[in-house]
């Protein structure tokens, strides 16, 4: 690059930075007067709410009065809102306004173009775009295309143009550190750059060098089903993130951040991500974990957590086994469907409805409403119908019961100041005679004392969905491999857990589903898009009942087979198979990442050695010295040595991690180091990760990367099953920098047997 060149370019920069800065000023004398007007119109609205409340008259006048106050309150504190984004956004775009710029020949035309691309577009006030947001239609040829005629499709339909010239900036506070004009998406020096840095406590966005592939997700609108099965590393979190930004973009009168949800491994995981979309000026999207959407449904109730399931279950029979793949699957939900869809009124379990004792509706009054129900209705909208119904009973029951005598008797008792209480408001006229105001006095009393009884058939409390579930298990079609003992004893443990309130993991997803099937309910129709990050640790039951839960969605699965914990892998054919099957989407679509961002090439080389098919993983050349295994034949000599490579990797490495196969390995460890060095033992309910040495479990690792790993102790009596490879291999993923693995003993054949060159390997032997 020329410096004639880049000097032109600076100036560039200089002057987009000027007329950024003149922007910046002006947007904030209105955000100021914005914001001031938001303080006037509140304390108006304020001053407002204290009016004279006593006349009627008065009373429906302030009302309306309020209601366009409010609203007033709402446009303001929007309108502060927007300018404080504007302001941010020009901020931003100041230190750094672009990272691209591609030249550009449209037919017909004699001059060529140049365009410059960063993270939000930037219109002067002549209207010159002197900046692209990355996400403009045009600005897709700088990801796509390669220098030469190329297509990029607008809401108009595809257009071509003659790519020119394409180049790649560096810019921090209004400076370019670097430059590149490049034939490639996004050449290898940008990469190696952004690549080698050390690891942040929460992700940074990638949109200076997103890739050809992950280009592909990122502006995918046409898929309902969109699965991504990538390699560790490969970017697929990040693509996910850049794919939320753009469909901000690209439906911003129709789609609001918080109508679209994604599903994160871990409460870590969603701090470590919370800053990409606010980088990029959009909001971030709802988050959940999986265990926290299910617990939310089980109220009352302690639901197995996929962590719990991992701490306790490493070894699990072949009967389970069996048994857990057939509650797993799309075929045992299918039944569920199809026993909800064909469920007659005497096999629902309807309990009675009681209050203080006493039936008030019994189950066969229920049974009966529910059968007198049209035959063709829907189960949940029988169930509707049927709590309207009784909610129309009780309401007839209140009307006879004001005359009882107890609540005469209760009326007699109150003193004047709780009599007086009753009547509140409602003292000018409001009454014939004596007789009249006695009835509402005791209409009060009487609603008040079936409040509950209200409640019960509000929240359908007359029907036991989890008896129902008995009853379903009890007629289920079984796969030939479950013996039918095997399965009544499954039942029967189920029964018994239930006594203890609790509930396994593979009973919550159908359990939920027979429930909203039959009583309605559980679904959100406002949310548009779905994301499952780490899909490979749901089963096909639990993604089809969070398919049911927000049936309007557009389904993007994002995952790596072979990071299965205590799984054996499926392929993501196999699975793509699977899910096509499970939701009946008419467009779905699988795209594979196989190149490895996130690690050394020593690294990912060696972790791709311990997969079975781990050939299709592309290593990125970024060089590094080679993961280094420790052996020694005592706890207390690898204790030492652990303690000796943290306390270096501190002093060189940002984040160091000690990653265990579970808890008790975790605590274990922690015990032993945390005297000798700054550590903390991180458990599912952090939400941060500290400064030091942190000591996790695998499974709250899920997602994350740290410039260098500790593997502890991966002897061969340690990981000594092929279930494990999944683990092992995750753990090796979490690092970008620096990889050592530490072993009591004989190493595990999983490493032993792993195709690596010696070479590629530091062994660290003492007897
Ligand atoms: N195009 C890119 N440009 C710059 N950095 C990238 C790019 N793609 C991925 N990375 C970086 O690679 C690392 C891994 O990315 P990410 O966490 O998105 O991968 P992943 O596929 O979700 O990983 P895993 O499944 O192992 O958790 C991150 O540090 C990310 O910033």
């Amino acid at each position: 690059m020329d410096t004639q060149d880049l000097n032109n370019e600076q100036k560039r920069v200089d002057y987009v930075v000027k007329k950024l800065g003149h922007r910046l000023e002006k947007t904030q004398m209105e955000y100021d007067q914005a914001h001031n007007e938001t303080k006037r119109v509140q304390q108006n609205y304020g001053n407002n709410t204290s009016v004279n409340y006593f006349e009627v008259d008065d009373r429906i006048e302030t009302s309306a009065d309020l209601q366009q106050q409010r609203g007033l309150v709402n446009t303001v504190i929007q309108n502060e809102a927007i300018i404080k984004n504007q302001l941010q956004t020009y901020k931003r775009l100041s230190d750094s306004p672009y990272f691209g710029r591609i030249d550009i020949l449209d037919d017909g035309e004699q001059e060529n173009e140049k365009l410059y691309i960063g993270t939000a577009s930037f219109v002067d006030d002549d209207d010159n775009f002197l900046v692209y947001d990355w996400r403009a239609p045009i600005s897709s040829i700088y990801y796509n295309g390669t220098l030469g005629k190329v297509n990029y499709s607008t809401p108009a339909g595809k257009q071509s143009t003659d790519l020119l010239k394409k180049r790649q900036f560096q810019i921090k506070k209004g400076h370019i550190d670097n430059m590149f004009d490049t034939n490639e998406t996004v050449g290898d020096e940008m990469l190696q750059s952004a690549l080698g840095d050390q690891n942040d406590e929460t992700m940074q966005n990638i949109v200076a060098t997103i890739q050809s592939e992950q280009n592909d997700i990122i502006r995918d609108t046409n898929s309902d089903l969109l699965v991504v099965q990538g390699v560790a590393g490969s970017g697929k979190t990040s693509a996910i993130l850049q794919r939320i930004a753009f469909l901000l973009y690209h439906s911003r009168s129709s789609l609001e951040a918080d109508q679209i949800i994604l599903f994160s491994p871990n409460r870590l995981f969603s701090h470590y991500i919370s800053d990409v979309l606010p980088s990029l000026g959009e909001r971030n999207m709802r988050q959940v974990t999986l265990k926290e959407f299910i617990d939310h449904r089980f109220e009352g109730l302690k639901v197995q957590g996929l962590f719990d399931r991992y701490e306790n279950e490493v070894n699990l029979d072949d009967k389970l086994a069996s048994i857990r793949n057939f509650k797993e699957s799309h075929e045992y939900m299918q039944q569920i469907y199809d026993y909800a869809e064909n469920i007659d009124a005497k096999n629902m379990f309807f309990n009675d409805l009681m209050l203080d004792g006493k039936v008030i509706f019994d189950n066969e009054v229920i049974e009966n409403i529910y059968d007198s129900q049209p035959k063709l209705m829907k189960a949940a909208d029988k169930f509707l119908s049927t709590k309207n119904r009784l909610i129309k009973l009780l309401k007839k029951r209140i009307e006879l019961e004001v005359y009882k005598p107890w609540v005469d008797a209760k009326i007699d008792q109150l003193n004047s100041e709780q009599y007086h209480d009753f009547i509140a408001g409602h003292e000018l006229g409001r009454f014939q005679d004596e007789d009249d105001e006695r009835y509402f006095i005791a209409k009060q009393i009487v609603t008040e004392h079936f409040r509950k009884m209200y409640d019960a058939i509000y929240n359908g409390n007359f029907f036991d969905p989890y008896a129902q579930y008995i009853n379903f298990m009890k007629q289920a079609h079984l796969n030939a491999d479950i013996k039918i003992n095997d399965w009544q004893n499954n039942i029967q443990n189920y029964d018994n857990q239930l006594e203890m309130h609790k509930i396994d993991l593979d009973d919550a997803a159908p359990i939920l589903y027979l429930r909203d099937l039959l009583m309605g309910g559980g679904q959100n129709q406002k949310m548009q898009y779905l994301f499952v990050d780490e899909m490979q640790d749901y089963s096909i039951a639990q993604l089809v009942y969070i398919k049911h839960a927000f049936p309007k969605t557009k389904i993007n699965l994002i995952g790596d087979s072979e990071q299965a914990l205590f799984k054996e892998v499926e392929s993501p054919e196999t699975l793509l198979n699977k899910l096509n099957k499970a939701f009946a989407t008419k467009k779905s679509r699988l795209i594979t990442l196989n190149r490895s961002y996130r690690s050394t090439y020593q690294i990912t080389n060696f972790a791709k050695a311990l997969l079975p098919n781990g050939d299709k993983i592309e290593p990125f050349n970024r060089q590094g010295p080679s993961p280094e295994i420790i052996i020694r034949h005592s706890e207390q000599a690898g204790i030492n040595s652990l303690i000796k490579k943290a306390n270096k990797e501190l002093e060189t490495e940002g984040t160091v991690a000690v990653i265990t196969k579970n808890l008790v390995e975790a605590k274990a460890v922690y015990q032993h180091i945390t005297t000798k060095i700054n550590s903390t033992l991180l458990a599912d309910t952090d939400r941060s990760l500290p400064k030091g040495v942190v000591v996790m479990p695998i499974y709250l690792a899920k997602g994350l990367e740290f410039d260098s790993v500790i593997a502890w102790n991966i002897s061969a009596e340690n990981y000594n099953s092929k279930k494990l490879i999944g683990t092992l291999y995750t753990i090796a993923t979490r690092s970008m920098h620096h990889l050592s693995l530490i072993s009591i003993g004989n190493v595990s054949p999983i490493i032993k047997n792993a195709n690596l060159p010696v070479n590629e390997l530091n062994i660290n032997h003492q007897i």
